[in-house]
């Protein structure tokens, strides 16, 4: 059975309400909160900062899947690490000693994530595919939500996943951006294993419902289509 993970991005929470959202996302069928961090460097937005993001952590009850688009993300591996995070990813664009922030990340207890913008070759990740836990395919350019889906981003999902199969990797597929209830559906069977979704969840009228259906959505095509 392919069942696909939801990760709801709190970048689209209404921030004047955020405990009420975070516990949305622990009362829905969603398996991740998504966490946006962003130094208006390495994109050019700023999201929000440790005070806010350790807020998020004391309320949320699920893995906490944090996406960092920040330079140098050395620096606050520790810092993340200390907060609970389960997931620490790094955009690969980001480092220059790769295999050495994967290996600080793992040490310091959390799983590893390398992120990939969208002009960014699959490929690259080859010497370090064994030793991650998630490969983050970026299907917009990071820094905003409520972008358009980049169309190609489907071609480096598969390349990814045969990446991953060619080198026996354990890594999961996370795809982040533009990510819908139109296009769940192709996203799987284009092997994503984990759908980030935040202006399609939060903005919606009922987000709670939006969470199921896209769960819906992804398990359908695994009972009806596998
Ligand atoms: O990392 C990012 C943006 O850089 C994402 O996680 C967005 O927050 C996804 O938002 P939507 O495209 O789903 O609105
Ligand atoms: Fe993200």
């Amino acid at each position: 059975m392919n069942k696909a993970k939801i990760a709801p991005s709190l970048l689209a929470a209404d921030f004047g309400n955020l405990q009420r959202d975070v516990e949305m996302v622990n009362q829905s069928e969603a398996d991740w909160h998504h966490i946006d961090v962003m130094d208006g460097l390495f994109v050019p937005n700023i999201s929000y900062g440790m005070p806010v993001i350790k807020s998020i952590a004391k309320h949320a009850t699920k893995p906490l899947d944090v996406h960092l688009m920040i330079v140098d993300p050395d620096r606050y591996i520790k810092t993340f690490a200390d907060l609970g995070a389960t997931i620490l990813t790094v955009h690969y664009e980001a480092c220059t000693h790769l295999h050495r922030t994967i290996q600080a990340i793992k040490d310091a207890g959390m799983k590893a994530g390398v992120a990939l913008n969208p002009h960014t070759n699959v490929n690259l990740l080859k010497n370090v595919i064994k030793d991650i836990d998630l490969v983050l395919i970026m299907s917009v350019n990071p820094g905003f939500g409520g972008q358009s889906f980049i169309e190609n981003s489907y071609e480096k999902i598969t390349d990814a996943k045969e990446l991953i199969k060619m080198n026996d990797s354990k890594a999961l597929v996370e795809v982040d951006g533009g990510v819908t209830a139109k296009n769940a559906k192709a996203l799987i069977k284009a092997g994503a294993d984990v759908l980030v979704a935040g202006s399609f969840i939060f903005k919606s009228e009922a987000p709670l419902n939006t969470i199921k259906d896209l769960k819906t959505a992804t398990d359908k095509w695994s009972i009806f289509e596998l």
